[in-house]
């Protein structure tokens, strides 16, 4: 059995930054087998290197060389001194996402917006909002549902821990209530909610975890910083073969019970709400084989 054709997902298991200054690593992510980039002005990229790095980041996405990876472009943030210039040439160049830094409130959401379009960005052009401050947290749920052109929430846990003067622990617990709140908001809006970045990139271990926790909280996928950590990332966002056999026989086990509100599957209690899940795994599945 297959998913409900109404059923539709975006894979967005693994979104990997990548600093635009760098011509090596550009070239290198047309191989790299990642479901969407951030083609970083920000935090990677020095000063003096931002003019010509916001030049290659629009001449990536202009090129048609990436693939069916989706590219985003993550511009300098509000009241920098790069950030109009920033916003108005990924505007033109058309990304399927710009990446705004620190958005804190849902008037900014709108700013933005607004900015977008004046600068002609197409349609297809949505915006990623990052949260990464207090204000994002407490905002969160306004800044979601602030315009149907924020597609996504990405997850800056890196300047949540700077902000909440925590500590990067293994688990982490000082972060779960600004993680859980974000989801809230994002689930509530109906948006893709990604997972910050784990910075070791030599912990296999810890970045397995970590992977596993995002994804049993709920989040869509994880953003990464290295090529080293696509194919754990990939694999752990993806439904397995279990879970993909389990909800063919949901499915199938709803369909045979034809119009009862509840039946069973291999002991299991099944109602609306399961089929529900088995219609998201077996569309996230089929995605993911279509992407290939
Ligand atoms: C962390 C790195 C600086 C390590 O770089 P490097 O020492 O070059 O790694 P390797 O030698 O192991 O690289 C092997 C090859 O892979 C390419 N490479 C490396 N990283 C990337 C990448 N991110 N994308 C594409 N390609 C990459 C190298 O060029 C090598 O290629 P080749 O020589 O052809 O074999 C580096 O990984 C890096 O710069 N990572 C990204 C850092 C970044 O973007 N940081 C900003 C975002 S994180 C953040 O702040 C999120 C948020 O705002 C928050 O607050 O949390
Ligand atoms: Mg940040």
């Amino acid at each position: 059995m297959s998913a409900s054709p109404e059923t539709s997902y975006t894979p967005r298991r693994s979104v990997l930054y990548m600093p635009s200054s760098n011509a090596r690593a550009l070239e290198k992510a047309k191989t790299i087998a990642v479901d969407a980039l951030i083609l970083d002005l920000e935090d990677a990229v020095a000063p003096d290197d931002k003019p010509a790095a916001r030049e290659a980041a629009c001449a990536a996405v202009t090129s048609g060389k990436y693939g069916d990876k989706e590219l985003t472009i993550r511009v300098n943030g509000i009241g920098t001194r790069w950030h109009e210039e920033d916003l108005a040439a990924a505007a033109k160049a058309g990304p399927a996402g710009i990446v705004v830094p620190k958005v804190g409130s849902a008037d900014e959401v709108r700013s933005l917006v607004a900015a977008m379009e004046a600068a002609g960005a197409p349609e297809r052009t949505r915006l990623w909002a990052m949260v990464e401050t207090p204000a994002a947290i407490f905002s969160a749920r306004e800044i979601a549902q602030a315009s149907p052109r924020l597609e996504a929430f990405v997850l800056g846990t890196n300047d949540l821990v700077k902000e909440l003067q925590a500590q990067h622990v293994p688990g982490r617990e000082p972060l779960l209530t600004s993680l859980q709140l974000a989801l809230l908001a994002g689930r509530e809006a109906g948006i893709a909610v990604l997972d910050g970045v784990y910075n070791d990139v030599k912990d296999a271990e810890g970045f397995a975890a970590e992977c596993v926790q995002g994804r049993d909280m709920g989040f869509d996928g994880k953003t990464l910083i290295h090529p080293g950590q696509v194919e754990a990332c990939n694999a752990t966002f993806a439904p397995d073969e279990a879970a993909v056999e389990d909800a063919r026989g949901v499915l199938q086990a709803w369909q045979d019970g034809a119009g009862s509100g509840v039946v069973t599957y291999q002991g299991r209690l099944v109602e609306q709400l399961h089929v529900d899940i088995a219609e998201r795994v077996l569309a996230t599945h089929e995605a993911i084989v279509a992407r290939g």
